[in-house]
């Protein structure tokens, strides 16, 4: 997928809030009317409950953080001025931290430890508020300039810790619950500095989590773990969507159980990841992870010879592709089984080859199940033909 469109697959739905804000500063949208402190907190407490459904440890974090920040402005009023602004650039920083952990269950030691670290800083803040008050809070920096001294605010130096955190984090291990957390933590220094009511950021983040839960659940759901690509499910969903001209190309990799013995499982996991990456980008068909070492690309609105072309290039260019081994130490020990599990690696480059059936449905073929069996047939016919080769349909 070309990058440009990798970005947007990523930024629709933080681009869509910022929209919705937007308007709402430039009074074409009225947020205040259509939210209510209720709204608000029972949308964070959905995206808590969905975060904690589907492990999604960050989720629950970043909900949980809110809801405390939210809850102690709302019910007992004592959240304002100096400490909100110090809560919000605190769940700032929370927030662009814990991006850089994996989810998890929070019912394991790690989610209890997070919850116990929000805890005790919400206790701290309330410490810092009862003992100290505003000395503490109001404290700001002097930071010399050319020409002249800047003030900056001890909630304004954790925004920008928090958004450099943030930053570091989607530039070197970018994924789409990273994005989703650094949204939630612009939102709360647009809050501070804006002055937005804080039932509008929590409910926008509020949204903006359950989201990500979803998001994260569809990719559950349809996308294929070891190879990234779309899962055998994705592909009878897609099929609901083909018009009358379509052709199916069922790709297999040729003699992969012998790959597997002799280098190991890890590099056959390499291989198919490398024959995925092949396919997926195969212009003008969309590709799926079929099952095992089989994969198959639905290409609409092209003949059975057009595609034939195409796939032979992808055959011509996945035969051509030097694949480097990569050696893994994490299997460790010197039996014959342990060094198989490894794989030789050290440098070492394989080729590997995939034999193609492609069926179409302009040869009397009506359904995708009837031509996906054609392409069934022709792929066994290019195995039976001493594989690496591209067969149709006739
Ligand atoms: N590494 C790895 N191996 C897998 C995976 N899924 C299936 N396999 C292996 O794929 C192999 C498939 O072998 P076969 O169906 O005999 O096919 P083949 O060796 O490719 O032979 P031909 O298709 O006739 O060329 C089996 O050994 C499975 O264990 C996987 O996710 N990772």
């Amino acid at each position: 997928m070309p990058p440009i469109l990798q970005w947007l697959r990523y930024s629709w739905l933080p681009g869509l809030l910022l929209v919705l804000l937007c308007a709402h500063y430039l009074s074409w949208l009225d947020l205040h009317a259509l939210l209510s402190a209720e709204s608000s907190t029972g949308l964070l407490a959905i995206a808590l409950f969905l975060g904690i459904f589907f492990k999604s440890s960050r989720v629950v974090f970043a909900a949980a953080l809110l809801l405390l920040i939210y809850l102690g402005a709302a019910a007992a009023d004592w959240l304002h001025g100096d400490l909100l602004s110090l809560c919000l650039a605190l769940g700032a920083v929370n927030m662009a931290l814990v991006s850089f952990s994996r989810d998890r269950s929070v019912v394991s030691v790690f989610g209890v430890l997070l919850l116990f670290v929000l805890l005790l800083q919400g206790a701290g803040v309330y410490l810092l508020q009862s003992c100290c008050g505003a000395p503490v809070l109001g404290f700001s920096l002097q930071i010399p300039l050319p020409g002249h001294r800047a003030e900056v605010s001890l909630a304004a130096l954790m925004f920008g810790f928090g958004a450099l955190l943030a930053t570091i984090k989607l530039l070197t291990r970018p994924d789409f619950t990273g994005w989703g957390l650094l949204l939630c933590t612009l939102l709360l220094a647009a809050g501070s500095y804006f002055g937005l009511r804080l039932d509008i950021i929590a409910a926008a983040a509020a949204l903006l989590l359950v989201a990500l839960v979803l998001r994260n659940a569809y990719e559950l759901a349809f996308r294929d773990e070891l190879t990234g690509i779309p899962s055998r499910r994705a592909y009878s969903r897609h099929l609901l969507t083909l018009g009358r001209h379509f052709s199916i190309a069922v790709v297999d990799i040729d003699h992969f159980k012998k790959l597997n013995d002799r280098h190991g499982h890890q590099v056959g996991d390499q291989a198919l990841r490398m024959v995925a990456g092949k396919i997926a980008r195969f212009g003008g068909g969309r590709a799926f992870r079929y099952g095992g070492e089989e994969f198959v690309v639905v290409i609409p609105g092209r003949d059975r010879d057009s595609a034939r072309n195409s796939l032979e290039r992808m055959r011509e260019e996945i035969s051509a592709y030097p694949m480097r081994l990569r050696s893994s130490s994490r299997v460790r020990g010197n039996s014959d089984r342990a060094r198989r599990r490894r794989g030789q690696g050290g440098g070492k480059t394989i080729k590997t080859t995939v034999s193609v059936g492609v069926a179409s449905s302009d040869s009397g073929l009506k359904s995708p199940d009837e031509v996906m069996r054609a392409a069934d047939r022709a792929l066994y016919k290019a195995k039976r033909s001493g594989r690496n080769r591209v067969c149709a349909h006739n």
